[in-house]
């Protein structure tokens, strides 16, 4: 039995809607700040759909496109003119930057409640303590999935592999946060596949292609595949597609899964950032 496939441009799409519907309600619409430096090709294409689609869905594009040899304490001080000005709701750096920046500081410096890749000192604080905050944007994308399709969350037993500030230790705060039994793997994970093999919900975000064979997926389960890589043959996840589909009782394709959802939960987020923004105007 092939698996069902979970259609990422759809649920993104409708995540889309909403937020638009929920732009008409601002008094104002929201601001999006994306900062791209330099010109990495794949952070250009991610960027520039993230203009165009919170452009579509009525909010305000405020991008800046800086060059790649910008000094650490320019880009500081754009970060802060974004902070203190009130048009501006949502503040993104798109990763990686250039080799002689710091990313660390940069990040820690967005204000939280414009911290809409949900990537501050702040924001994942707030999540791991479950209170209301902008949570970050690929693994909210992944459990708004698994909601779409129904997946049953609570007391599921949930794998996630990979343990980047980014996407996996958000995924396992957000699954724990719904109530699944969370594992977490890495690099120094001993044999892998015996502990994919219990996952209900199977997330891979390593960064490996084709890491996550049929031998590492309990038949039936969900899959989730957040990894992107170029290859030759067009773009692959981190699990082997058609191999895994044969095993799996859902799962995402690449392209197609988790990137469209990323950029709809970032729109998402600048709404709930805007929210947050009136509430302490
Ligand atoms: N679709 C989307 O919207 C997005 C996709 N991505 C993609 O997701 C993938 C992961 O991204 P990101 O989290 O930023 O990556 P990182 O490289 O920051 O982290 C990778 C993680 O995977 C672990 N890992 C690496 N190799 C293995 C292995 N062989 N077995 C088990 N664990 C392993 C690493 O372990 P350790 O900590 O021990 O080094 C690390 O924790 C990439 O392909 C990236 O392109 C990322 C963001 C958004
Ligand atoms: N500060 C920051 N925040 C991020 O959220 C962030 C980042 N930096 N750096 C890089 C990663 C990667 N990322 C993706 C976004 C969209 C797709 C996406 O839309 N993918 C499409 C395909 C796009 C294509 O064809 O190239 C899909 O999977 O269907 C993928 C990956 C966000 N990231």
């Amino acid at each position: 039995m092939a698996a069902e496939i979970i259609d990422g441009k759809a649920v993104a799409l409708a995540v889309r809607e909403a937020v638009a519907a929920d732009v008409a309600t601002l008094e104002r619409p929201p601001g999006l700040a994306t900062l791209l430096v330099g010109d990495d090709p794949a952070s250009a294409i991610y960027v520039a759909n993230k203009r165009k689609q919170c452009e579509a869905a009525g909010m305000r594009d405020l991008h800046q496109h800086l060059p790649g040899d910008i000094a650490q304490d320019e880009l500081a001080a754009i970060v802060e003119a974004l902070n203190a000005d009130p048009d501006v709701t949502g503040i993104l750096l798109q990763l990686p930057l250039p080799d002689h920046l710091d990313a660390a500081p940069l990040i820690a410096s967005i204000h939280p409640d414009k911290d809409v890749d949900g990537l501050t000192e702040v924001s994942a604080g707030r999540l791991v303590l479950g209170k209301p905050g902008l949570r970050p944007c690929t693994p909210s994308g992944v459990i708004e999935l698994l909601d779409a399709y129904g997946v049953q969350i609570e007391g599921a037993e949930a794998v996630v592999v990979g343990r980047s500030d980014l996407v996996g230790k958000p995924q396992a705060q957000l699954l724990l946060a719904r109530n699944a039994t969370v594992t977490m793997c890495h690099s120094r994970t001993r044999d892998l596949p015996s502990v994919c093999r219990r996952a209900d919900i199977l997330v891979a975000a390593a960064g490996v292609p084709r890491l996550i064979g049929p031998d590492s997926v309990k038949p039936g389960a969900t899959v989730i595949d957040v990894g992107m890589h170029r290859t030759d043959e067009g773009l692959c996840g981190d699990v082997d597609f058609d191999a895994v589909s044969e095993v799996a009782g859902r799962i995402t394709p690449v392209p197609g899964g988790v990137g469209p959802m990323t950029i709809a939960m970032l729109l998402r987020n600048t709404v709930t950032a805007a929210q947050l923004a009136a509430v302490t105007a």
